[in-house]
């Protein structure tokens, strides 16, 4: 069986595929160099044991997918979910590629998943799913060769177990093989906002293109986790009105604004958006009614598939900024651009993470800090940068296509030309 029978068939690969071409096809790169780019370098499933509270033992599959190693080496999240799969992994690690070299850090792109859903679990067990799950892809990753980093239902904490097992095996203190670590194990306090807030920064610099700035525009966050809940808390401290938010319980929704720090305090104690109370709210059961709220923006920054074809023609937002990774189907991107929607691509909007990914990790091996503010100071000026380096080659030479085309223009040329002069194409 080919290993490629792992991940071929899986919808969220389609997806990643599908982007690829059209940028491929349009920038006219080669179809044997599509042919390379569409697979990982490397994928790797592991089956590792938990023994549950109750005595009894559990299996779960999980997998860490390298997809491209020309510019860097592989850097990119591990989730925990129940609907993990192979393909879905190796998509993510397929656009950590493009986000990595867009951002102009010197990484390839790397995304793992354990097959699971977190929330079943106990501390203990949780700790002995991460340990387990390092240890078993151990040999694969290195502060060299492979730096995970949190992705969905994971966190610094997780971080933590990862990098303690990692440096027993290995036998030092190697904090450079994982990033968002807590900032008393060599991380930077600022990485665990960092999405959140590129994520405002990609709305912000795209509300003054395209909405005369922020200042009382209304947006809709789908997703109120590490991405989606910092995103949040800076729209509305920079003037933006945050009217609904929404996680796996369903939508609140108050057209005159949501206190969002008190939102956060509600999901904080009871793991439910859906508990929060002020005068006019509105709560939806179903989290996709988000979607279709008459807002200004609105932030995907839960999962992939969310906004499809079947939604795309009823959204009424002027702009969708991408948090979460793979959000927005071709499909739906293609009836947005049609509807004057603009899209900013997940590989722009949602890299704060990773380039603060970058600055920890160079802080590892150089065993020098910046303060936070500091931190966030290098992280808006690369941020603000990319921005308008798109926008500007998307409007002179893309614009008849999403601005996913530009940023992927970019990208994908500077893996080819990586691996042109390494010699591998
Ligand atoms: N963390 C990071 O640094 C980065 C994350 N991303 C991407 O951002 C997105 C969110 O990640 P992150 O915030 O870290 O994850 P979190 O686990 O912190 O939060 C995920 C949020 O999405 C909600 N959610 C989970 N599954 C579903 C579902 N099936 N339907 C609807 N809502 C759901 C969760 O609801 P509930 O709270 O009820 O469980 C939660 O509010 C992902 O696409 C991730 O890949 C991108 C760049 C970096
Ligand atoms: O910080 C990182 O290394 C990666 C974050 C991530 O998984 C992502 O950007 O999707």
């Amino acid at each position: 069986m080919s290993l490629a029978t792992l991940y071929e068939n899986d919808p969220v690969y389609q997806q990643a595929v599908q982007q690829l071409k059209q940028s491929a096809s349009i920038l006219g790169l080669p179809e044997e160099i599509v042919e390379v780019l569409r697979h990982p370098e490397k994928l790797v499933q592991v089956r590792i044991t938990v023994k549950r509270d109750n005595g009894k033992v559990e299996s779960f599959i999980g997998w860490r997918s390298q997809h491209n190693s020309a510019l860097g080496p592989y850097k990119g999240g591990i989730r925990y979910s129940e609907n993990a799969t192979a393909g879905e992994t190796v998509a993510l690690s397929m656009w950590m590629t493009w986000k990595n070299a867009l951002a102009g850090i010197p990484y390839g792109g790397g995304k793992g998943a354990v097959r699971v859903n977190p929330k079943t679990l106990s501390a203990r067990e949780l700790e002995e799913l991460s340990r387990k799950f390092f240890a078993a892809i151990a040999k694969e990753v290195g502060p060299d060769v492979d730096i995970p980093a949190p992705d969905v239902y994971t966190n610094p904490q997780t971080m933590a177990w990862y990098y303690d097992e990692y440096s027993k095996l290995v036998g030092y203190n190697a904090w450079g093989v994982v990033t968002a670590k807590p900032a008393e194990l060599g991380g930077l306090a600022v990485r665990l906002v960092s999405t959140g807030y590129g994520v405002a920064l990609g709305v912000r610099e795209a509300a003054k293109k395209w909405l005369g700035g922020l200042e009382g525009k209304t947006v809709a966050v789908h997703g109120f986790g590490n991405v989606g809940g910092h995103a949040a808390r800076y729209l509305s401290q920079w003037g933006a009105t945050v009217v609904a938010v929404s996680d796996t319980s369903g939508v609140v929704y108050d057209p005159k604004g949501l206190k969002v720090k008190e939102v956060m305090e509600v999901k904080e104690k009871t793991g439910r958006v859906i508990d929060y109370k002020s005068g006019d709210v509105k709560v939806f059961t179903n989290d996709k009614a988000i979607f279709e709220l008459p807002v200004d923006i609105i932030v995907p920054a839960a999962i992939e598939n969310v906004i499809t074809r079947e939604n795309a023609p009823n959204i009424k937002a002027k702009l969708v900024v991408e948090g979460a990774n793979g959000p927005t189907t071709p499909e739906a991107d293609e009836i947005l651009h049609k509807k004057d929607v603009i899209v900013v691509p997940d590989v722009l909007a949602n890299a704060g993470g990773v380039v603060m990914s970058w600055i920890e990790w160079s802080h590892n091996r150089m065993g020098c800090w910046l303060t936070d503010d500091e931190a966030l100071a290098r992280l808006d000026k690369m941020m603000t940068q990319n921005f308008n380096k798109v926008f500007d080659e998307w409007e002179k030479k893309y614009r008849q296509y999403p601005m996913r085309t530009a940023a992927y223009a970019i990208a994908v040329d500077r893996v080819v030309k990586a691996m042109k002069l390494r010699g591998w194409i």
